[in-house]
């Protein structure tokens, strides 16, 4: 005969739940506890931390600024930010290398170029962690978030897209971009963009000066369009019909739309499973993140066929074939056109690269130009070289009979403006850390020392940390100062380069007739002081395309203006100017300018 089991009594069962309890609430200290036995062994500094770094943290606090519970700067937002060292305050504190103990485990937070060479430039050894860029796993695996021979197709796809085709592309789509950007502000008068009234221009006149309240909005759409235009064969009118590719879906977002409420709704998109978001109320956070989504892949898969159907069927326009552009590399690795290639392309590898490249190819460097501009703006000085520059290499052009300026003849020219770009990186970097991780034990070398980080651990390459390190640039570290890229041509962008002891010295700022003169180059920075495209074989594919990009627009919208801050009169001046640039916008991914900055271009000639 079955006895019936005995079932708990109250108190037993009180006992379990409060074991269980204490169990949950002590995990995370005995977790930390034990990482921190761990991390003691490796014998360099060790800080605490409270919560896990990382998203997590990150997240944490998107959802409490969100729920009006934190600001920049609170108690809240310093216990949360801690796992996103920012700058190089921690290191003052903590040295060059230190680690961080959390429940979640141990990084090491490094700021000192000698490590961040030996980290960034050893992929078998320092992979990325895994799981690394889920968040932008939206649409499928692509080159940033695959790793080992996954990483390696891809790349072996999409590598050869970055040539001095694309390039000069890149220059020519820029140039052509920037005017329309301009025309708009300067034909269509709106509530955006108006013709300063009363304010003192170069000339006097009210039509030649031209306020613009919409920088930030424009430069992402010009970005946008480059990048659309030069690498997805599909140019771009700034408005009206022509100013989208075809897209397969009916959701009523423009492009230009769904990339921002696609950047704006990525942590709903991160955190819910897609068959959940489809069923959100369109009015909510979730139901925008889902109708982006929509929005966007139907730009993607329109632009797609319509490369499908222009390799099957032929293009005048598109003498040079299919190697053209990023999606024709893209469909020819799916349909297995290059017999050296190991396997074919799966269709979501496609569109998760064709995604990738679009949303890390055009933010960043549309952020920069922006930074740029405000920046040029505040420093009347700096703008002077640039300008003298820019007008140089018009002057050289037309001289030659040239309209208009080229890649292959005005961009190995353009040392200020590269410069410019370079200053504005090293101290504006859109992404903060990069992270890699120890695959096994492994060794570093730090001040001459060895030490051995267990497999496992995070390697975080704090990016602003080295660019804001005295110890690396000199006490000016937080100067804005691009005089301190123009190197003598003499000692040569690569002679200064790639030692531990060349740490760039401050030059002088050279007259634009010397730089004409071709006397003076860009400084290659040391391995590892200079990431804002990180380093080693996992850095940006974009480099050159970005730089191209930069140098392109600032030669086109500068050519005949000067561009300034509006002044304390109008409600700015240069002290409101610092602040917003001193801040973070918190919510993107990459570092945005926080707050619409107004500026007004003025006609210098
Ligand atoms: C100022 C502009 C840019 C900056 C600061 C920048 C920064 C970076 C950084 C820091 C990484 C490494 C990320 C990591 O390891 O986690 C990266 C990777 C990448 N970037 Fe950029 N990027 C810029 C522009 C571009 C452009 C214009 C493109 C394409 C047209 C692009 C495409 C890529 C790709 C494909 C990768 C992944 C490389 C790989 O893992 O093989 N980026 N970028």
């Amino acid at each position: 005969m079955d006895l019936p089991l005995p079932l708990p009594s109250l108190p037993i069962l009180l006992l379990l739940i409060a074991l269980y309890t204490l169990y949950t609430l002590s995990r995370p200290f005995l977790l930390l506890l034990t990482h921190y036995r761990h991390a003691s062994r490796i014998g360099l500094p060790i800080k605490l931390l409270p919560v896990p770094p990382g998203l997590f943290s990150f997240f944490a606090y998107q959802l409490l600024l969100r729920a009006r519970l934190a600001r920049p700067g609170s108690p809240l937002h310093k216990i949360l930010n801690v796992g996103r060292p920012e700058g190089y305050a921690m290191h003052e504190e903590m040295g060059d290398v230190f680690l961080t103990v959390s429940p979640s485990g141990v990084s090491c937070v490094v700021a000192d170029p000698e490590v961040v060479g030996q980290v960034s430039n050893n992929r078998e050894r320092f992979p990325k962690p895994p799981n690394t860029g889920a968040i932008i796993n939206l649409y499928g695996r692509n080159v940033i978030n695959a790793d080992a021979d996954v990483w390696r197709f891809h790349r072996r796809v999409t590598g050869p897209v970055f040539s001095e085709k694309i390039h000069s592309a890149v220059w020519a789509e820029g140039a052509r971009q920037a005017g329309l950007m301009f025309s708009s502000w300067s034909s269509s008068p709106s509530p955006s963009t108006t013709a300063a009234n009363g304010n003192t221009t170069a000339n006097g006149t009210e039509k030649d000066t031209i306020l613009v309240r919409t920088l930030f909005d424009d430069t992402l759409k010009l970005g946008l369009h480059v990048i659309t235009g030069s690498a997805y064969g599909c140019p771009l009118t700034w408005s009206g019909p022509g100013s989208a590719p075809p897209t397969t879906s009916s959701v009523g977002y423009t492009y230009a739309q769904s990339v921002e409420e696609l950047n704006k709704h990525l942590m709903p998109l991160f955190l819910t499973p897609r068959w959940l978001l489809r069923l959100a109320p369109g009015g909510s956070g979730w139901g925008r993140a889902w109708k982006a989504y929509e929005a966007l892949g139907g730009y993607l898969r329109g632009m797609l066929e319509r490369e499908r159907a222009r390799r099957q069927w032929g293009d005048e326009e598109q003498e040079e074939g299919p190697r053209e552009n990023l999606l024709s590399v893209l469909l020819d690795a799916e349909e297995g056109g290059d017999e050296k290639l190991e396997r074919r392309m799966l269709p979501e590898e496609v569109l998760g690269n064709a995604f990738i490249f679009m949303f890390a190819g055009h933010e960043t460097t549309a952020n920069t130009t922006h930074y740029a501009l405000l920046l040029l703006a505040l420093h009347q000085d700096v703008q002077s070289q640039l300008l003298a520059e820019i007008d140089s290499l018009y002057t050289r052009a037309a001289g030659e009979g040239r309209p208009s300026l080229s890649y292959e003849r005005d961009y190995p020219r353009a040392v200020w403006a590269v410069a410019l770009m370079q200053e504005t990186l090293r101290l504006y970097t859109p992404t903060s850390v990069v992270n890699k991780c120890a695959a096994g034990d492994q060794a570093v070398t730090f001040q001459g020392r060895e030490y051995v980080l267990p497999a496992g651990t995070r390697v975080a390459v704090n990016i602003t940390g080295v660019h804001s390190s005295p110890k690396v640039w000199g006490e000016d570290a937080l100067s804005f100062r691009p005089g301190r890229w123009v190197v003598p041509a003499s000692t040569g962008s690569g002679s200064a380069s790639n030692s531990r002891s060349s740490t760039p010295a401050p030059a002088p700022a050279p007259a634009a007739k010397e730089l004409l003169a071709e006397q003076y180059t860009v400084l290659k920075p040391p391995r590892g002081s200079w990431l804002p495209f990180s380093e080693g074989s996992r850095m940006c594919s974009g480099r050159k395309f970005a730089t191209v990009e930069f140098v392109s627009v600032l030669a086109a919208l500068l050519k005949e203006h000067r561009v300034e801050i509006l002044p304390r009169t109008e409600g700015w001046g240069e002290e409101r100017v610092r602040r917003v640039l001193a801040g973070r916008k918190a919510g993107a991914l990459t570092l945005q300018v926080p707050e619409r900055v107004p500026v007004r271009f003025v006609r210098r000639k």
